[in-house]
């Protein structure tokens, strides 16, 4: 598991491309038949890919956790963005098909994750925090009809962002929040942009009582999304590829803008989890 440690706004203003690169950005998430861990100071938030092609692959605490199992004090959301996968969790297999996710509960102990097709990978992209209660493990479907264990994402829970005339059309999917899924701390959620619209968090915001990852995806070889972060008037961009993340301390703002539509996933921890409790940044303040 790599290690991130928390940095200081003071420091980052001083920091090159390839710096801001080394502390903040994620690459090579999704590794054919690989777990891959980056655990961060910050909220101690861990994120990760994990990529079965042919194998079943174990999830392991690893010596960073001292812990003997990686949920013993932790809980996870997981979302595919690849092919049909299967999450098995303690002997009981849950079928996640692209674009659904689970939430696993603090205490779950053997998990694996597997491929249904090697011809068509899945690619478990996930977000785990500390965790002092044990909140019901479900599988998450964006669409659907409810049934034991899965729970549906609301209407509510899709919202509609943005315009066409702004070019930050989009629609926010949240899968794990109060009310819908609970958890401890863990929130995360799907947003994409529409065809035309290329900026997300437009107005842009801060949150000092959460930090937040970004898993950019859904992007062409050719394109890119330059992500903003940094206080917000000592912004700095960090060029985001497909499948990559980008760590977004609570005092820093975290947008985007790509050279076309893209989709994004966003998982948050910390002080409270009130999706709205944001500080918002006016476009004029930005520099
Ligand atoms: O497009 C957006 O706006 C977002 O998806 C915002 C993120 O969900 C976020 O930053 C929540 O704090
Ligand atoms: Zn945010």
């Amino acid at each position: 598991m790599e290690l991130r440690t928390a940095v200081s706004p003071r420091d980052v203003k001083n920091y090159t491309t390839e710096r801001l690169r080394e502390e903040f950005l994620i690459q090579n998430l999704f590794m054919p038949e690989e777990i891959k861990l980056v655990y961060s100071h910050i909220d101690r938030i861990i994120t990760g890919g994990v990529m079965p092609v042919e194998q079943t692959l174990e999830l392991k605490a690893g010596e960073e956790l001292r812990a003997e199992y990686f949920l013993q004090r932790r809980e996870m959301g997981v979302i595919n963005i690849g092919g049909a996968g299967e999450i098995t969790i303690d002997g009981k297999v849950y079928e996640v098909a692209h674009k659904e996710a689970m939430y696993i509960g603090m205490g779950a102990r053997d998990i694996s994750f597997a491929s249904r097709e090697a011809s068509c990978p899945a690619k478990f992209y996930l977000n785990s925090v500390p965790a002092h209660h044990t909140y019901p493990t479900v599988l998450i479907k964006p669409e659907g009809e409810p049934e034991e264990g899965v729970v549906i994402v609301k209407k509510e829970n899709k919202v509609e962002l943005g315009c066409l005339e702004q070019s930050n059309h989009r629609t926010i999917c949240k899968y794990i929040l109060p009310g819908q899924v609970e958890s401890c701390q863990l929130e995360m959620g799907m947003t994409k942009l529409e065809p035309g619209s290329v900026w997300n968090t437009m107005p842009c915001h801060t949150h000092d009582r959460r930090m937040e990852v970004y898993l950019y995806f859904d992007i062409p070889e050719d394109a890119f999304v330059m992500h903003y972060m940094g206080e917000p008037t000592e912004t700095r961009h960090i060029v985001m590829r497909n499948e990559e993340a980008v760590i977004s301390p609570s005092w820093s703002i975290h947008a985007g803008s790509g050279s076309q539509a893209y989709t994004f996933i966003w998982g948050m921890a910390g002080e409270n989890q009130d999706f709205d409790d944001m500080d918002g940044v006016d476009n004029r303040d930005l520099r």
